[in-house]
């Protein structure tokens, strides 16, 4: 697909450039291009046009330079991407956006535009630089990712580029915020699932609070791989095949002023109801309602609009004294000639209070009319600022909720609004490299590694890094599993499934076979791991770590380096 909301933009700025061109940049736009349409047979551009390689920090195109300049930049390295620190307060992270890494790197290109305005910014910087700039891209870059949707840990190596320097290097910026915020969406979004239960239906309502249309559109995507069941953002919906869901809003309700502003027939298939207003108004009255007039009108008027999905807002005026009653009165008409009502929608108050009253009444109504409608089905949906805590409170009160709406909290990650992934060097020229800090989470661990899940009888154990020359871990053969810096936490474990989570997703290319996810698949994917991860590691409050642990020669490695790379201090 490839289309994109910042996509008119640079069609904009490509057209104010282009008489700016010598022979020389028009030849390596050529080339540009004819590289990007055979990039793009493996991979369709990054779904934001911004992601380009100039999406990035300015030191890392100073660094670049530097790199050329010592002759360094075709010199191997290893770098790894991770976080230290998982969001929320909790003790597991959904890892999210690796499609857009892949896309990305897949149509690595700097354009002539790029290369342009790089030479207005480093007016000293020689020609052979930007010449070298003008040919990059990763078909030298070998990249190894966890799979979309992983549940995953603090330190495990979620990207793993190999690569020439001065190219690995520059993908720091962008593959960072390729994956941070999704992956704190898609957290928050599968925090909010936890909270809210399996069974109950959760709308993402946020696209009005995001920040800005990236956001709007990421958060959309994201909390759907976190267990969203809909999005109200229609561009979402088509872009990313998401299923779209809406309501209205209380404008609709207040913009009737009147009964005499609605229309009396209802007409839906087969079913005509020339008198259908009256009938409703009517049915109010034998069910002995006093209600606000212009609160109905606008109900009836949905009603005739959308008879088979007719979900009333009910809180405008006053959520039980009039606009569960006008709800209720509406749809037992639809319902009493075969047209099943949908629910309402609570927006404000007590949630949890008014959804339990609001389900009495629909009850009530059944048992006074005795047409066996089933009102008391009705779904109820509620919104209004909620959040996390708030989803573990009303499920405490036994709230009678069908389904929420959630917006502000979901998208902007009030509770955190950062996931704090970083990218490090772990190895030069073959060399394994360590960064020493005083507090030791801060630490990074050395050299070449692959990653393993461990899995016991009823689920994940523990996560074991080992060098990447080390023999895989082994169903049934017990490892020693230690503490990547801490000698004495240590602990046996024979696993009963070795799961390896680094797979290696480009290599020059797209390796053969790998096709990106679909969002719903990823959805599964995550869905499917919450049920099997122990309860304790995934709960909201006071969670315990999962382990991740080193093989005892990658331990030994660590040690090793750790030694060497400290200074011995002179004491006098
Ligand atoms: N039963 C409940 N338990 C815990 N929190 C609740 C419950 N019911 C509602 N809430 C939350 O309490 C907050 C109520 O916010 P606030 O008082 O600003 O809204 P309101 O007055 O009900 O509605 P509005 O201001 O939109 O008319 C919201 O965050 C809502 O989600
Ligand atoms: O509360 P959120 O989780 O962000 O969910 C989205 C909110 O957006 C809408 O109203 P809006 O907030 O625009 O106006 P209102 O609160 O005054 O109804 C909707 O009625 C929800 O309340
Ligand atoms: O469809 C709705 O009810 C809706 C959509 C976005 C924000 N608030 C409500
Ligand atoms: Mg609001």
């Amino acid at each position: 697909m490839g289309s994109s909301w910042g996509f008119d933009r640079m069609r904009r700025l490509t057209r104010v450039q282009v008489s700016f061109r010598s022979s020389r940049d028009q030849d390596r736009v050529r080339r540009a291009v004819t590289q990007r349409r055979k990039h793009q047979m493996s991979l369709p551009a990054p779904e934001n046009a911004f992601v380009t390689p100039l999406l990035t920090d300015f030191y890392q195109i100073s660094m670049c330079y530097a790199y050329f300049k010592a002759k360094m930049h075709e010199q191997p390295a290893v770098f790894e991407l991770f976080f230290r620190k998982n969001p929320f307060k909790g003790a597991f992270t959904v890892l999210a956006g690796t499609d857009e890494v892949l896309r990305f790197v897949s149509n690595f290109k700097f354009t002539a535009e790029h290369i342009a305005y790089l030479r207005t910014v480093m007016p000293h910087a020689e020609d052979a630089f930007f010449d070298y700039l003008a040919e990059l891209d990763c078909s030298k870059v070998k990249i190894s990712t966890i799979a979309e949707g992983t549940v995953v840990f603090p330190k495990e190596p979620l990207i793993r580029v190999e690569g020439p320097l001065a190219v690995a290097q520059l993908l720091e910026t962008p593959l960072l915020n390729l994956i941070n915020y999704p992956s704190l969406i898609a957290t928050n979004a599968a925090r909010m699932r936890l909270a809210a239960g399996p069974t109950v239906k959760l709308l993402e309502f946020g696209l009005r609070r995001a920040q800005g249309p990236d956001g709007g559109m990421s958060g959309s995507k994201y909390a759907m791989v976190g267990g969203f069941d809909a999005t109200s953002n229609v561009l979402a919906g088509m872009m990313f095949d998401i299923p779209i869901q809406g309501t209205h809003a209380h404008s609709f309700i207040t913009s009737f002023t009147s009964l005499d502003d609605v229309d009396d027939g209802l007409t839906h298939g087969p079913v005509v109801i020339p008198d259908f207003k009256q009938q409703c108004v009517a049915m109010r009255e034998r069910l002995g309602y006093r209600t606000n007039d212009s609160e109905l009108a606008a109900f009836i008027s949905y009603a005739i609009s959308f008879p088979a999905t007719f979900l009333a807002l009910v809180d405008t005026y006053s959520t039980l004294d009039s606009g569960v009653k006008n709800y209720v009165a509406v749809a037992a008409v639809l319902a009493s000639h075969g047209i099943k009502p949908l629910g309402i929608r609570l927006d404000s108050g007590d949630l949890a209070y008014l959804s339990i009253q609001a389900r009495k009444q629909f009850r009530e109504a059944d048992e006074k009319l005795g047409l066996d409608l089933k009102l008391e089905n009705s779904t109820i949906v509620a919104s209004n600022d909620i959040n996390e805590s708030i989803l573990h409170s009303l499920k405490e009160q036994k709230h009678d909720i069908d389904t929420f709406g959630i917006g502000t909290h979901l998208v902007t990650c009030q509770a955190q609004p950062a996931l704090g992934c970083v990218y490090k060097l772990v190895q030069v020229r073959g060399m394994p490299r360590i960064k020493l800090s005083n507090e030791k989470d801060k630490m990074t661990i050395p050299g070449l590694k692959q990653l393993y899940r461990i899995h016991g009888r009823t689920g994940p154990i523990l996560d074991l890094l080992t060098r990447a020359d080390d023999p895989a871990p082994a169903v049934g053969e017990s490892i020693m599993a230690m503490h990547p810096f801490q000698e004495e936490k240590r602990a046996r474990v024979t696993p009963v499934k070795v799961e390896k989570l680094l797979l290696v997703r480009w290599d020059g290319r797209l390796v053969d076979g790998y096709t990106l996810p679909s969002v719903s698949d990823t959805r599964e994917f995550v869905k499917q791991q919450l049920r099997v991860m122990r309860e304790d590691h995934i709960r909201s409050q006071f969670p315990t770590p999962y382990k991740l642990s080193v093989t005892q020669t990658l331990f030994a490695s660590i040690r090793k380096l750790w030694l060497e790379s400290s200074p011995v201090a002179e004491l006098c």
